[in-house]
């Protein structure tokens, strides 16, 4: 089963004015969508980011995969680090191709690969990782504060959350309306203190609902460990408390609740010190950068040796990437929290509705072919002009901030 050409394609869809630790989103969130052809007529699909130099990456790898057998994943490996090193314009990949950046295009197209050998056999991808070890992913409730409206744009359904009672509310809708069993604050926004007390009103709203919260690295190490003390026997995990692994492992001696983190380990050369300083707690994995499906799971047993959680970390993404999140964490079975998702915050996809439901805050594995979802092609060519419209070709939440907050730089950590 040979490749016979990708089509790629970048995408902006609806956002709302979600806010973090570095600004606000952007009215559009960004990703690219690829489609992998076979000679057999079969496509297989993968969604990654859609900042430009991950698209020019995904079209460099693109312009060589005609030929590439569909099973050859190690093949595939080879094509990206010569499409890396011809990018990066240096003799050499960065890191023998294991860069960040060439993690990303790896992990698209091993996922469209996998989707395309699934469609072939007539069996789910799970399958293909080995078998599911659960049936149901569960999925956290991912909570932001967030503006009532973009500046100038429209109020959206949600309203405005900029204290404990607006999250609570966002709460109840969420979990009412999708089941989740866990909850997540996007932190970093307001005083620490004040973010402890939209915690305390969710456990108080919540009870026994594990609970975390992630204010992406805002606060300092003496900030952390007050927070940590504050939110003792509330959190199930705290999330990048603070900058870099030091950092970390300086809280983590100093708080009772495990440490969990999408920023400080993030790449392989990341876990052996940050083991060895007992710096994290649980591991947020990601197979858009953790380098695919298959790393992902391997990622979940290198955890479970070292006696580190696993959870997963979510971008703002679309269907595509949620069935393949899901495949992935059914496959994994050291996987011992709900994952992250940003889903419920979309209003627009590219799949067809229908496999991809959550219910009792669980995604039941699609048990279609491949990744198990169908692509909207009405709706990819839709997406794809209002990306062509929005002019945003990077995510960048630090500048429509300053729109509002002139001084505004992002700079962290800030408490
Ligand atoms: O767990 C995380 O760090 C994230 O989900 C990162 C995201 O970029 C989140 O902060 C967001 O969407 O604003
Ligand atoms: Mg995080």
């Amino acid at each position: 089963m040979r490749v016979t050409n990708v089509v790629v394609t970048p995408v902006a869809f609806r956002d709302p004015p979600l806010l973090n630790a570095v600004g606000v989103h952007q009215p559009y969130a960004l990703r690219t969508v690829i489609e992998v052809n076979t000679e057999d007529g079969v496509t297989g699909l993968g969604e990654t980011y859609g900042d430009g130099p991950v698209v020019a990456g995904l079209r460099a790898v693109a312009a060589r995969m005609a030929g590439l057998d569909v099973f050859d994943l190690a093949g595939l490996r080879r094509l990206v680090r010569q499409a890396t090193t011809v990018a990066a314009g240096t003799g050499r990949s960065e890191l023998d191709g294991r860069s960040r950046a060439a993690e990303v295009l790896y992990s698209t197209f091993e996922v469209a690969l996998l989707d395309a050998q699934g469609k072939a056999l007539g069996r789910p991808v799970v399958d293909l990782l080995g078998g599911r070890v659960r049936d149901e992913v569960p999925y956290s409730a991912y909570l932001f504060y967030k503006w009532a409206s973009h500046p100038d744009g429209p109020e959206d359904d949600w309203g405005p959350a900029l204290d404990p009672d607006g999250i609570v509310a966002q709460a109840k809708r969420m979990v009412g309306e999708y089941g989740f069993t866990a909850i997540k604050v996007k932190a970093g926004v307001l005083p620490p203190e004040q973010e402890c007390a939209t915690i305390h009103a969710l456990a108080d709203a919540f009870p026994g609902v594990p609970l975390r919260i992630d204010p992406n690295t805002a606060w300092s190490v003496p900030t952390a460990v007050e927070v940590g003390r504050r939110l003792a026997g509330v959190l199930e995990y705290l999330e990048d408390p603070t900058p870099g692994i030091a950092g970390m492992a300086a809280v983590a001696a100093q708080v009772e609740m495990p440490l969990a983190t999408n920023m400080c380990v993030v790449a392989r050369e990341h876990l052996p010190p940050a083991i060895a300083q007992r710096a994290i707690g649980v591991l947020l994995s990601d197979h858009h950068f953790w380098g695919g499906l298959r790393h992902t799971q391997q990622l979940g047993e290198l955890c479970d040796i070292f006696d580190i959680g696993l959870s997963m970390h979510s971008n703002s993404h679309l269907g595509i990437s949620l069935a393949a999140m899901t495949h992935v964490a059914a496959a994994t079975e050291h996987l011992t929290y709900a994952c992250d998702t940003h889903y419920p915050w979309k209003t627009e996809d590219v799949v067809e509705p229908g496999p991809l439901r959550f219910e009792g805050g669980s995604v039941r594995v699609p048990s279609g072919a491949g990744l198990g979802v169908t692509l909207d092609r009405d709706a990819l060519a839709r997406l794809h002009e209002q990306w062509r419209r929005s002019g945003i070709r990077t995510r960048d939440d630090v500048t429509p901030m300053r729109t509002v907050q002139p001084e505004w730089t992002g700079a962290l950590p800030r408490f």
